[in-house]
């Protein structure tokens, strides 16, 4: 059926990640930020695409993601939404909800979680916590809004860890999470990330948990994985922490192409006559 916008539905949905999880289908999430890259992931049938935070780091060159606001989150979304409708609309487009838009209220997560979905047609938003946030998840959830959690090593709250170590390494604090991810997930969650924790820890979760874990840095027993596209693409060889494999090397292929194109333009062999009218 159409909607009467003309738009269409994903084909991925927060019922068919469930689905995939019960029939043991692995999850691919990446993330994006604009047009361009959505539209290839979609093309290359990705099943996730976040739209995250970490637009923070790589595509506005903070140091955290603390500085993100609501309105930059939705230009990013827009922009990945219209990238994905271009497409075949196969993957779900998920939505960082950035630090402070969720943690003053439930009834300001509710207002920023709507204004997030009102905007523009993304599928859910994604939001870092436990128990602290678990009644803005079921505020959210329950008037439609499909939420993912994400729990682990949550870099809104950097300054509080003071670094992006592995977390929940102890007894006490693997105990709090296995603990916080069965309270996000009865607080209505359909699926959750699980960042930077060791792989039996992630394993474990995943297997307490009814709906979907997404890993990174949290080892192959969690249902699916998620990197940051500009990492695994080889964007940004600076940042090079074990959990990402670099599929590409695109910033030396980036690199070339700019040096060849400038090389050509200083020697007067840019733009050809074909290339000019
Ligand atoms: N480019 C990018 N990739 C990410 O995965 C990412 C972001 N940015 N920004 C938001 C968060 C922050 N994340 C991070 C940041 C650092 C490490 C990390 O492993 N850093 C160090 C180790 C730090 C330590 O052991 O003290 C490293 O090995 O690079 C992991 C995840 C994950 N997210
Ligand atoms: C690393 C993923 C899970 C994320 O939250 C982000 O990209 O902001
Ligand atoms: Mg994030």
């Amino acid at each position: 059926m159409n909607q009467p916008s003309g738009n269409k539905l994903p084909h991925v949905t927060t019922r068919r990640m469930l689905d995939m999880k019960q029939r043991g289908e692995k999850i691919a999430m990446l993330t994006a930020y604009d047009y361009t890259m959505a539209r290839i992931l979609d093309r290359s049938g990705v099943d996730a695409i976040l739209v995250g935070d970490s637009a923070s780091n790589v595509f506005a060159g903070h140091n955290t993601t603390l500085p993100m606001t609501v309105e930059e989150m939705i230009y990013h979304a827009k922009a990945v939404v219209r990238g994905v409708q271009a497409e075949t609309r196969r993957a779900m487009v998920i939505v960082d909800m950035p630090f402070m838009s969720y943690q003053l209220s439930p009834e300001d997560a509710v207002r920023n979680a709507g204004k997030i979905m009102k905007e523009h047609e993304c599928d859910a938003v994604k939001m870092e916590g436990g128990k602290v946030i678990a009644e803005a998840v079921k505020r959210i959830t329950d008037i439609g809004i499909p939420v993912m959690g994400h729990l682990g090593l949550m870099p809104q709250s950097i300054y509080k860890y003071g670094s992006y170590k592995v977390r929940a390494m102890e007894e006490e604090e693997a105990r709090q999470l296995i603990e916080d991810a069965k309270i996000i997930e009865e607080a209505g969650a359909f699926a959750i990330v699980l960042e930077k924790i060791p792989s039996k820890l992630a394993g474990e979760v995943s297997r307490s948990l009814t709906i979907p874990t997404i890993g990174i840095g949290a080892g192959p027993e969690c249902d699916g994985q998620v990197l940051v596209i500009n990492d695994m693409l080889g964007l940004n060889n600076e940042f090079h922490p074990r959990f990402v494999r670099r599929y590409a090397d695109l910033s030396s292929v980036i690199e070339q192409a700019v040096k060849n194109y400038v090389d050509d333009v200083r020697s007067n062999s840019f733009p050809s006559e074909d290339e000019s009218y």
